[in-house]
């Protein structure tokens, strides 16, 4: 594997764009020498926003054309132009673009997330944002349909998309990662055979994520099976703090707070501190010792225990099976509202007293849970995109039983893909009983 020297992110990541992107409007991409070291020329940080070292204010991207198509990745059409941001009033407050990488750009959930990731309802209405798109070969002519289409919602803090099909170029400079990007489950085939498959994948992203990427990037792994895949991803990128890596469980934490409203006539709202622990599967555990509707603990609200212990945890760690049997596909507009909450956890204070759920990675835990695997947990924000785990939480065997269910499950996942994550050879021994979330 080539590895790109890495430049570190401190200059302005615009400055850098100026002769990255010289040979503008090409956008198709495929994997290049990643070993050449990229000068930039600095620009005043307030002089140029986009792309373009050359200003082609009135050219039409001509989109397709390209010296050579096996190069990489490019900004997208309109947003090739230059904008002097500082020169208009009603941008000049705004803050410094931020770039966030998404893969699997071209599929259903991120369809509906980078509208959202455009709006500014993910990082606030002063927040200018870059986005890079990775894609393949496969879904490369998909993947600039969904760029045109964010060239016409005209969204103002959308200052730069690009799209490319090699992670060392779509990742550059990177300070929010969404891997979504992941081959589904077909009929008949094994689990393990899926961890191998997506596991190659998400350690190739790892490796450019280490060479390119910001030293602080944020990464949160969505495509299944997300535990594993980011606990590969994070072995793949020594150089990125392991803290930084999170599986996506909030979809989780959202479904169980629905349930529990609905059981306890509510709205939704009115639960909080709810814990999803473990494995993004069905052996997943929602916590319903530690969460609250309405300030009381939830078992002085529900007092069906059998409700809770059996019909309430199966129907968490299953909706997304019964999902896929009604829509014919699994959950892609709430699974993009949960990233939108992951994210928001992350840059916003966590109200007090509260807690949310991601799934990271495990040392250092306070809870005695296995240390070196990505497991869900409560977690804390200040705000800053960094988080600390939550220590004021209470076992009793019921849940302790289950969290030991879902490590045990991951720990086998682990040794399965051990060829991955640079600990020798992969022996695999996945309990039979465990599943992802959609699958029944
Ligand atoms: N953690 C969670 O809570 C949830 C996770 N998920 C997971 O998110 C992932 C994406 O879901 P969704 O967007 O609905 O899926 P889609 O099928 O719509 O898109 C997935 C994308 O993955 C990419 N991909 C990467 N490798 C392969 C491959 N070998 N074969 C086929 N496609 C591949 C494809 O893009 P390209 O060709 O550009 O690479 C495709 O566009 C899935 O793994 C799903 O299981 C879904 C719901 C909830
Ligand atoms: O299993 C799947 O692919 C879908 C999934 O993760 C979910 O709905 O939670």
């Amino acid at each position: 594997m080539a590895v790109a020297e890495f430049i570190p992110s401190s200059s302005s990541s615009l400055t850098k764009k100026a002769s990255f992107y010289s040979s503008q409007l090409s956008y198709v991409s495929t994997k290049i020498s990643h070993q050449r070291r990229l000068s930039f020329k600095p620009l005043s940080r307030t002089s140029q926003i986009c792309c373009s070292v050359t200003s082609k204010e009135a050219q039409a991207p001509t989109v397709g054309q390209t010296d050579d198509p096996k190069k990489k990745s490019e900004c997208y059409g309109v947003f090739c132009l230059t904008y002097d941001l500082k020169a208009e009033e009603e941008t000049s407050s705004w803050k410094k673009m931020i770039t966030v990488s998404v893969s699997g750009a071209a599929g259903m959930i991120a369809n509906h997330l980078l509208f959202k990731l455009a709006s500014g309802e993910v990082f606030g209405p002063d927040q200018p944002i870059a986005l890079r798109l990775l894609g393949s070969e496969r879904s490369i002519q998909a993947l600039e349909g969904v760029a045109m289409e964010l060239e016409d919602s005209l969204y103002p803090l959308l200052r730069e998309v690009n799209i490319g099909i090699d992670p060392y170029e779509v990742f550059q400079d990177a300070e929010w990662a969404l891997l979504i990007g992941a081959k589904p489950r077909g009929p008949g085939m094994e689990r393990a055979g899926l961890l191998d498959i997506n596991g190659q994948i998400f350690a190739e992203q790892g490796k450019a994520l280490n060479a390119v990427a910001s030293r602080n990037v944020k990464v949160i792994v969505v495509g299944n099976p997300c535990n594993t895949n980011a606990l590969i991803c994070l072995k793949n990128a020594p150089n990125i703090p392991a803290k930084n890596f999170h599986a996506l469980t909030r979809l989780d934490e959202n479904r169980a707070k629905c349930q529990l409203a609905l059981k306890a006539g509510v709205f939704y709202d009115k639960v909080s501190n709810v814990t999803i622990w473990g494995n993004h599967s069905t052996t997943q555990v929602p916590d319903f010792l530690n969460a609250k509707i309405n300030g009381l603990p939830v078992k002085e609200v529900i007092k069906d225990t059998k409700w809770l212990e059996e019909e309430f945890t199966v129907k968490v760690q299953k909706r997304g099976g019964v999902l896929i049997q009604k829509w014919g596909r699994s959950s892609a507009a709430s699974t993009a509202v949960s990233i939108v909450d992951a994210i928001r956890s992350l840059v916003t204070p966590t109200p007090e007293g509260d807690w949310f759920s991601t799934g990271v990675y495990t040392n250092g835990n306070p809870y005695g849970i296995a240390e070196d695997i990505v497991f869900s947990m409560p977690c804390r924000s200040k705000g800053d995109g960094d988080y600390e785990l939550v220590k004021e939480v209470i076992f009793d065997d019921y849940l302790w039983n289950r969290i030991k269910k879902s490590e045990d499950e991951l720990l086998a996942e682990k040794r399965c893909v051990a060829h991955l994550t640079g600990e020798g050879i992969a022996v695999c021994d996945l309990p039979g009983d465990t599943m992802l979330p959609g699958e029944m």
